[in-house]
């Protein structure tokens, strides 16, 4: 998907949302257990209650990933059944990879190729040569963890490295990479008040923010800071949505929730 077709979309469903499907199967409606794929069920249903009001799903590849084989399997069967019925919607891979540029290029391929998600989440302490093979993907989004959501990130990401914080090392010094084009960032709600500056080294780029909901990131605030000319903004909301209910009414509830968000983010886009 290109970035254009991203902007329209938000314009259209008057939406910067994005949902996080991050299914535990301790977490999910007790019913679903008795299917043959609990989790693809439940993602289904989540995504036809919701698919009016976010304009990106991301499965965060460890819920998957923990199941082994039938875990991989319900992924892939969720990213299909995206692509086939709601090809209009931004799909992310949140799997924080990269390696060397021979394995991350075989990443980029299983992400890109294999499942056909738009893009994925990709961690940028290896530097060039591993998040390079990512960018080459023409249409593909490779988003880079800037600046993220968790407490640890004050260990290493803002810290002084030659005058200059870590995570704006990683925001300038990406902008020189080959297909830097093709570049999106992390950057948590709960760092809210950091944007401004991010925004001075990158105010066009697109800023995946996960961290409102659970993690008590505040929407107004990212928006404050974060907005610029084609919204710029992806916000993702995970646990917040996905687990509103568990019992039989859960995607209805989640629905309830994404509706929720979508009027402010509504109200945000008019104002
Ligand atoms: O800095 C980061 C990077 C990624 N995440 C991921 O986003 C979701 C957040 O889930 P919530 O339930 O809405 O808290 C989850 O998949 C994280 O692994 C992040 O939170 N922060």
């Amino acid at each position: 998907m290109t970035t254009q077709e991203l902007v329209a979309q938000i314009h259209e469903k008057q939406s910067f949302l994005c949902i996080g499907l991050d299914v535990d199967l301790n977490k999910i409606p007790k019913h679903l257990l008795d299917k043959e794929d609990p989790i693809f069920e439940f993602n289904k249903a989540i995504i036809d209650a919701t698919h009016h009001l976010a304009v990106a799903y991301k499965p965060n590849t460890a819920f998957y990933e923990a199941y082994g084989i039938k875990g991989w399997k319900s992924l892939e069967k969720t990213i299909t059944y995206l692509n086939a019925n709601y090809p209009e919607v931004f799909t992310i891979a949140d799997a924080k990879r990269g390696d060397i540029g021979n394995t991350s290029t075989m990443y980029a391929k299983a992400f890109f190729e294999d499942l056909e998600f738009d893009s994925v989440t990709v961690a940028p302490y290896m530097g060039k040569d591993s998040v390079e093979p990512f960018l080459a993907f023409e249409n593909k989004h490779t988003i880079l963890l800037a600046l993220t959501s968790n407490q640890g990130a004050f260990d290493f990401q803002t810290k002084n490295v030659e005058g200059k914080e870590l995570y704006k090392q990683v925001l300038e010094v990406s902008k020189s990479y080959k297909n830097s084009k093709n570049l999106m960032y992390v950057v948590g709600a709960t760092k809210a008040e950091f944007i401004g500056e991010i925004r001075k080294i990158i105010p066009d780029s697109f800023l995946l923010v996960p961290g409102v909901g659970a993690q008590g990131g505040n929407l107004q605030e990212v928006c404050r800071y974060g907005l610029n000319d084609q919204v710029g903004l992806l916000i993702n909301s995970s646990r917040g949505i996905i687990y509103a209910s568990d019992g039989a009414d859960y995607a209805k509830a989640a629905a309830e929730k994404a509706l929720e968000l979508q009027k402010q983010m509504e109200n945000i886009l008019k104002s």
